[in-house]
């Protein structure tokens, strides 16, 4: 059988989108946020011929869990992989959807998932290819934080002295779906009323699940929030987690699925509870203490109204703070017993990542190793394969910290004058096998340590394990799971506590590994890695256009 071309035509453009009432300016695609579903089978061809439309704007679109295998330039990291697309421009991403699995994509620019450009890829085994579950049913949910005031102010806020925070969001979206409670807005007689209206035609009703008793189904799950950890539930059913990022997990239950920003998951459900009544689907904060009303969605068991209230309250989800569950649902998560991947028993090299908020220069910025990272004007991939000394810092970042004296449990003083700003990036030997430990710490707040998903470009990762407190290199290796580690593209790294990963460096390119918190990227929470980039083929001139790139297609 033969694979299939798919041809996209995508224009990214403003529209006002009221998804939980309120009328705000989003960027869509084609219109619509969140954009459309790239429907496609494993080993098929996906070119997407962007056009740029915003006015003032520009914009690069990431293809998430995708590794683009020998077209690195199609990544889509404004500053890392290609120049943005401008205003009134065109681009047009090429890359093979390699593996089956429930993929993203979104903005790597500025804030724009934020403003809500963002959607699904779903990729599907070949024919005839089983995989290991059964369904009658393919469903998915895309879950996204939604706030109202624009991302140019939260951007302004993140880099302006004094420091603003973009704080919690408004509401939570279930498939672009949500319900703002617009009497809590307190209008004026005077103020436009059309800005929060439940009888506004895009205030839609809640998304419907539509399931017939007896009948299990696969529910993929995703999630592309801008700051929020999720847990996801469907009242009175169980779920059984069979795939994350693309990879098959050893099946286990649970009552609700923590998910951060840049996971996906798919679930089986089995319809098998009164079906004489509807049931709520929800989602609420983690992690961050919150301050959003549950997100919801309705479960509809055929043929009640699809958009009938359930009879009960909705359910309100676990502890905000019950770090320990979501410890131990991350390390429920394993291979599949007939899909483990051994990991290197051993790694060539170990870089230890101390994770920090520091001020520099008087800006709130993040830290990796003290170096809080800014792109440079011309994208990575090109000065590298141009040789473009001068594009950015030639020193390597450090591979580790000062493991002894530094403190994780206090906040850095404004003193602490250690941390820069700093475009450099790490060189990694090509095939080589790489562990990162991810190191969390205190935040500038006292007693404060935050939850980052991390997320890494080009490839996979084996997930080794998980702690508290100081990563010991003398012990808590011991501790990693060898046997049957879960291959992800994002984890969490929990507050003062560790994660360690492994992977091979096997994919000619440069890339991007970075908080998937959008703002906390924007704040500098990322390295950049290169490794075989002699290997990468001619690079497309489409991606040129910017900084020192100029002189490159100049006649
Ligand atoms: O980056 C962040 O800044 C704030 C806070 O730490 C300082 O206001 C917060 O909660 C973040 O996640």
């Amino acid at each position: 059988l033969e694979a299939k071309n798919h041809f996209l035509e995508w224009e990214v453009k403003h529209a006002y989108k009221s998804p939980d009432c309120f009328k705000k300016l989003a960027i869509t695609i084609n219109g619509k946020s969140p954009g459309p579903t790239i429907y496609a089978q494993q080993g098929d061809t996906v070119v997407v011929n962007l056009t740029n439309s915003l006015p003032t704007e520009n914009v690069a679109l990431h293809w998430h869990g995708i590794r683009q295998i020998g077209t690195p330039w199609s990544d889509g990291t404004e500053g890392v992989t290609q120049c943005p697309i401008m205003p009134g421009d065109n681009f047009t991403y090429t890359f093979v959807v390699d593996r089956a699995g429930t993929y993203l994509y979104h903005a790597h620019y500025g804030l724009q998932i934020s403003a809500g450009l963002y959607g699904f890829i779903i990729v599907s085994v070949p024919d005839r290819v089983r995989e290991p579950f059964v369904y009658q049913q393919d469903e998915s949910i895309i879950l996204k934080d939604w706030y109202h005031n624009s991302t140019y102010e939260q951007a302004t806020g993140l880099s302006s002295i004094p420091f603003s925070w973009v704080e919690e969001p408004q509401s939570l979206l279930i498939n672009g779906r949500g319900r703002f409670n617009c009497s809590l807005l307190n209008e004026s007689p005077t103020s436009d009323s059309n800005i929060c209206n439940e009888r506004n035609p895009e205030c839609y009703d809640r998304y419907s699940l539509n399931v017939h008793y007896g009948e299990a189904f696969r529910l993929r799950i995703g999630s592309l929030t801008s700051l929020s950890a999720l847990s996801f539930e469907i009242e009175g059913h169980n779920m059984t987690v069979v795939e994350a990022d693309g990879n098959y997990v050893e099946p286990f239950e649970t009552k609700n699925l923590y998910i951060n920003s840049g996971e996906t998951y798919s679930v089986l459900v089995k319809a098998d509870q009164d079906s004489s009544r509807n049931y709520w689907i929800t989602t609420n904060v983690v992690s961050r203490e919150p301050s959003t009303p549950t997100g919801l969605a309705i479960f509809n068991y055929y043929p009640n109204p699809p958009d009938k209230d359930p009879p009960t309250v909705p359910t309100t989800g676990p502890l905000w703070n019950d770090t320990a569950s979501q410890l131990a649902q991350s390390r429920a998560i394993k291979a599949h017993h007939d899909f483990v991947h051994k990991p290197p028993l051993i790694s060539d090299r170990v870089i230890v990542l101390l994770s920090t908020q520091n001020l520099i220069d008087g800006y709130y910025r993040w830290s990796l190793n003290n170096r809080s990272l800014v792109l440079p004007h011309t994208p990575y991939l090109i000065a590298l394969k141009e040789n473009f000394t001068d594009a950015f810092d030639q020193n390597p970042p450090p591979d580790s910290y000062d493991i002894h004296n530094y403190d994780i449990f206090s906040a850095p003083g404004p003193d602490n004058v250690n941390a820069t700003s700093s475009n450099a990036i790490y060189r990694i030997s090509f095939n080589t096998t790489v562990d990162i430990i991810l190191q969390n710490a205190n935040t500038m707040t006292p007693n404060h340590s935050e939850t980052h998903p991390w997320h890494m470009h080009g490839h996979d990762f084996w997930v080794l394990g998980y702690g508290m407190n100081k990563f010991d290199k003398e012990k808590d290796p011991a501790t990693y799971n060898l046997k049957d580690p879960i291959m992800k593209n994002t984890v969490p790294l929990y507050p003062y506590g560790w994660t360690a990963l492994r992977f091979q460096a096997d994919n000619p390119g440069v890339w991007i590994f970075h908080c998937h918190i959008e703002p906390h990227l924007f704040m500098g929470m990322g390295i950049v890695f290169e490794a075989g980039v002699e290997m990468v083929g001619t690079l497309p001139t489409s991606i040129m256009g910017c900084g020192e790139t100029k002189r490159l297609i100049r006649p």
